[in-house]
């Protein structure tokens, strides 16, 4: 992988994808969208692994916040297809008990590349890494529009501006 943004831009694609899963799991269900104990769990475990990956926790959990609001992002917009379209809503629900270590799997492999990609991360080139993102989109996982946007905001957050 090197320093490459490829493999970071692929693993935030797949937690994008996996909200697929996710909005399955809850739609019809009094669980909402939004779960802000669960976000802050990972919140607080994001900055403790943070420091022994040399990564500084703040802006490691910057990086999930975006990731977090893609995949909510994807979330509400499949609810808004499926409330207009009731055919198109998945007629089968998924165990959120089962997605949620898949998506610590993906939380765990982000942190990874996130302290393998610096270099990349801190270069004046890295916005244009959107690009490669869109080409991940599209080529990689053949993301409609919904998913690529969010997959564009979840990858500009890996670029450290300060
Ligand atoms: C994915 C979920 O939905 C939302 C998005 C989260 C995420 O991207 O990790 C976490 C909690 C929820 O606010 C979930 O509930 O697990």
């Amino acid at each position: 992988s090197g320093s490459s943004l490829w493999r970071l831009t692929d693993l935030a694609a797949q937690r994008v994808r996996i909200a697929d899963k996710v909005a399955a799991a809850k739609y019809g269900t009094p669980s909402p969208i939004d779960d802000p104990a669960r976000e802050q769990q990972i919140y607080d475990s994001v900055a403790a692994r943070a420091p022994g990956l040399g990564l500084d926790p703040a802006d490691a959990v910057r990086f999930f916040r975006a990731q977090i609001e893609a995949n909510k992002l994807v979330q509400r917009g499949l609810y808004a297809r499926w409330d207009a379209h009731p055919s198109s809503a998945p007629r089968t629900r998924p165990d959120l008990g089962e997605i949620r270590p898949v998506i610590d799997r993906l939380n765990t492999d982000l942190l990874t590349e996130l302290a393998a990609t610096r270099p990349a991360r801190t270069a004046r080139s890295c916005p244009a890494h959107e690009l490669v993102a869109a080409g991940v989109a599209d080529v990689v996982h053949h993301f409609d529009a919904l998913h690529a946007r969010a997959l564009t905001g979840a990858a500009r957050a890996a670029c450290i501006t300060r």
